[in-house]
């Protein structure tokens, strides 16, 4: 069997986790394509100010039945971006109805995907209840899942790069992460900011496998999916020539200090401009060996959530690359929400060799620098 062996740790859980991102893609297209939902135009904005959309809210609540109606609801803890807030007072009726509509339109197309889908349509408290059960606040002790249900979604707003991130981590290790990316085709490189393709892709790695796959995203009125899928082990590349180089890093001047990242790639020799990539389809790249280097440095005083790493950071570490902080340290995600400790950003690379250089960059500059 490609991808997994059935005997090993997780593996359900891996199973599950890949057939319910494939799903959650599926989701994220039909709304985007209008087929399903609202126009994908109607975007909210959070208290941070940072968009939601019917997408974020209809997967994070589908994934959360599944994972309960798979695992038991009382095994289940999970730790997820969205909350019911915006979703809950008077004025929001036609909203929550169409997350309810999105939920179930997409929770009918479950058997496809190989998962059990309800047997009468779910209600709006049921939805509600899925969404709130994301609560969770994870921690050093026992199993939790992460999850980023759109992640990059200026980049699914505006028709680029978006993912959907699953991830599982266990006494706080992240044991298994997966990875969907609908825009970004299994068959074609990221060659630059504007790669978007209509065939994508999901990753998925297992902690300690040596082994990272990618599948192709179950085309639409294909047959079931089939697990494992036609998947492919997939290895970072091999350029260790920093000159040869290629760095990705947010889009978001806002996210990242990209002054900072252009000093550190000056100070390296890196040629090329950076390959400026919405969300974790970073991580998928390194993965994949289309990019050497993600670097990520945010503002001093913002933390960075488990979320928004957890699945990235097993799938590239499994495929042979390296994930640290700043300072080279392993990313923590024992202790809650965020990135407790993180020194100033994340550096990932795909080998040593370049990775120690960045660091070594880093600590160089640091005392210069005005982040
Ligand atoms: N001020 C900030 N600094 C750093 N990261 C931020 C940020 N504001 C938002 N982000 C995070 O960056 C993610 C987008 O990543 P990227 O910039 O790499 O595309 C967002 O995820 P969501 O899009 O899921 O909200 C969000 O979690
Ligand atoms: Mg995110």
């Amino acid at each position: 069997m490609e991808g997994v062996d059935a005997n090993d740790k997780y593996a359900k859980e891996l199973e599950v986790g890949v057939r319910v991102v494939q799903l959650a893609c599926r989701l994220c297209q039909k709304v985007q394509k209008g087929s399903i939902g609202p126009t994908p135009d109607q975007v909210f904005s959070k208290d941070d100010d940072s968009p939601v959309t019917v997408a974020d809210w209809s997967v994070q609540a589908m994934i959360s039945w599944i994972l309960s109606e798979s695992f038991g609801k009382q095994n289940v803890s999970i730790v997820a971006e969205e909350d019911t807030q915006a979703l809950s007072d008077s004025n929001s009726t036609r909203l929550l109805a169409s997350v309810v509509a999105t939920v179930n339109e997409s929770l009918a197309m479950a058997p496809r995907f190989g998962l059990k889908g309800p047997t009468t349509s779910l209600g709006p408290t049921q939805v509600l209840e899925a969404i709130n059960h994301c609560n969770s606040t994870g921690g050093p002790i026992g199993k939790h899942w992460v999850l980023d249900p759109v992640d990059g979604t200026l980049g699914f707003v505006r028709g680029d790069q978006y993912a959907v991130a699953l991830a599982l981590i266990e006494n706080g290790q992240v044991v298994v992460g997966v990875l969907g990316c609908p825009n970004y085709s299994s068959k074609k490189k990221l060659v630059n900011n504007s790669s978007v393709s209509k065939e994508g892709c999901v990753m998925y790695a297992r902690k300690g496998s040596g082994e990272a796959w990618m599948q192709p995203l179950a085309c639409e009125g294909g047959t079931h999916v089939v697990w494992p899928n036609s998947a492919t082990r997939i290895r970072v590349s091999s350029i260790d020539d920093p000159s040869l180089a290629t760095f990705c890093e947010p889009v978001e001047k806002a996210n990242s200090n990209h002054s900072y990242s252009a000093g550190i790639a000056y100070t390296l020799g890196l040629r090329k401009q950076p390959l400026r990539v919405y969300s974790m389809v970073k991580y998928a790249a390194i993965a994949r060996g289309d990019a050497e280097i993600y670097m990520k440095f945010a503002k001093a005083g913002y933390k960075e959530k488990i979320w928004d790493h957890a699945a990235g950071v097993v799938i590239v570490e499994e495929a042979g690359g390296v994930v640290t902080d700043a300072g080279g340290r392993p990313l923590d995600f024992s202790r809650g929400v965020y990135l407790e400790g993180l020194d100033r950003g994340i550096v990932t690379c795909s080998g040593a060799i370049l990775h120690d250089k960045i660091i070594g960059a880093v600590y160089a500059s640091w005392e210069s620098s005005h982040l």
